[in-house]
């Protein structure tokens, strides 16, 4: 019986398929029962032999038309393994140490940082929800005091998720992700006029977003605003609550003084215009700002103070600009190297000794703007290095055969894509590759 409402649902396009199986659900469970009655003769019917038999009806809807329940309307069954990975990963924290933290951290909060601290908790408790946006520039103590906040929601298994824009700064923050795996932003934001995240009520995540009561967005001034319209939209979906945030509390911390949205092709004004304080969500934002440097404020590091005071600087375009509006870094704030050789004999002084030192590679990079660059500085490292240089090179097919004249092969062969390594990759035994 249950494979014949598989076949219906999956190609017979029933109008209320959830309404056949809450009529039909005991007829296409009882074999479930009877074998649980062997166990137990008590055993009545319940959500988890529902579930069950919901579970292998999904499974073959799947195997018909690859779908699943819920793109046919219906209420998804819970999975175990969804539920690991999203319910479970949310809430798997000890939370006797998680108590502990906040016992001997929240004392240490300064005066800023325990405002924020209170109003989101207060928020959080009153079940207001709201759109937060934290201020804060480098050295600030933003991550401890967003750490301190996860930590106050889960010490309860409660479910506060954490999201960056980046994956480095998603590493910073306890159970980080990047927002785009998380939250399933689509990819094309910049095209998309009212884009919404790829979350369905009745999916695991969705259901795990209905449950969460804080989420943090670390480094969101780097995100599209659509990114967090499109959250917005989601939310409300999702809780099925039309206030901002579908009622949740979104904290967003980030810093406007740092890279702004990259837009592709695009001009100075085309970053404003997708920056979040550009978007209709904006007005009902409320700022919180941290400005006490904790680096010098507890460290006594004078030379910090000083750099931090300088980005600052840069960043509210208090510097001085010559007649091309350009500003010159001064030898205080860094070193100055005039070419790129310098640059690498610099930063990469003692290459051929350290080649293989793992914690001396950790602790310098060399950042450049463009993948072509980045091509050049490579090369130039590399001919320090002895030995022969060996070519990698992508594979260049078209797939569709009647393509192939529309892409030669050197054109797809001089393609450098944004994410894609090059198709040429030239190494030497024993370099380091990242
Ligand atoms: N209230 C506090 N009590 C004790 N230590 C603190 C406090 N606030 C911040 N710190 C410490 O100060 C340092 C800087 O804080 P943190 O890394 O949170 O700043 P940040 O604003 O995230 O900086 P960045 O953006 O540069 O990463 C860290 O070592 C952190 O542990």
């Amino acid at each position: 019986m249950r494979e014949l409402f598989a076949v219906l649902v999956a190609t017979c396009g029933l109008s209320n398929p959830q309404q056949l199986w809450d009529k039909y659900k005991n007829d296409m469970t009882d074999d479930i029962l009877h074998r649980l009655q062997e166990q137990n003769p008590n055993v009545t019917y319940s959500d988890l032999i529902y579930n069950e038999g919901l579970t292998k009806i999904e499974d073959q809807v799947k195997t018909i038309s690859g779908k699943d329940l819920s793109d046919y309307g219906m209420i998804r069954p819970q999975r175990t393994e969804e539920i690991s990975s999203d319910l479970i990963r949310e809430l798997d924290y000890d939370t006797a140490s998680l108590q502990q933290q906040l016992t001997e951290s929240v004392p240490r909060l300064n005066p800023e940082q325990r405002l924020v601290f209170d109003n989101v908790v207060k928020k959080i408790e009153d079940g207001e929800g709201g759109l937060l946006f934290l201020d804060a520039p480098g050295g600030t103590g933003k991550t401890f005091l967003l750490n301190l906040l996860l930590t106050q929601i889960r010490k309860d298994k409660g479910i506060a998720v954490t999201v960056a824009s980046s994956g480095i700064a998603a590493t910073l923050l306890n159970g980080g992700r990047t927002a785009h795996s998380v939250l399933k932003l689509p990819l094309n934001l910049a095209h998309e006029e009212m884009p919404v995240c790829n979350i369905s009520k009745n999916s695991e995540r969705g259901r795990m977003l209905q449950q969460c009561k804080l989420l943090v967005w670390d480094e969101c001034t780097m995100s599209h605003k659509r990114a967090i319209e499109a959250l917005d939209r989601t939310l409300k979906d999702i809780k099925s609550n039309p206030n901002i945030m579908g009622g949740m509390v979104v904290l967003l911390a980030g810093d406007f003084r740092q890279t702004l949205p990259v837009i592709t092709k695009g001009t100075p004004a085309d970053e404003i215009n997708a920056c979040l304080k550009a978007s209709t969500l904006w007005v009902q934002v409320k700022t919180f700002s941290l400005s006490t440097n904790m680096r010098v404020q507890l460290h006594n590091d004078v030379q910090s103070g000083q750099y931090a005071a300088a980005l600052l600087k840069i960043g509210e375009d208090r510097m001085a600009k010559d007649g091309n509006g350009m500003i010159t870094l001064d030898r205080e704030f860094c070193n100055v190297v005039h070419n790129p050789d310098d640059l690498n004999n610099f930063v990469y002084s003692e290459l051929l000794t350290n080649m293989r030192n793992r914690e001396w590679l950790c602790e310098r990079a060399i950042l450049a703007p463009t993948n072509e660059m980045v091509g050049q500085i490579n090369e130039q490292i590399m001919s320090r290095v002895e030995g022969d240089i060996v070519e990698f090179l992508s594979v260049d097919t078209v797939m569709d055969t009647e393509q192939v004249t529309s892409y030669p092969v050197e054109f797809l062969n001089s393609l450098e894509l944004s994410g894609v390594p090059s198709h040429k990759l030239r190494l030497k035994v024993g370099v380091p590759v990242l």
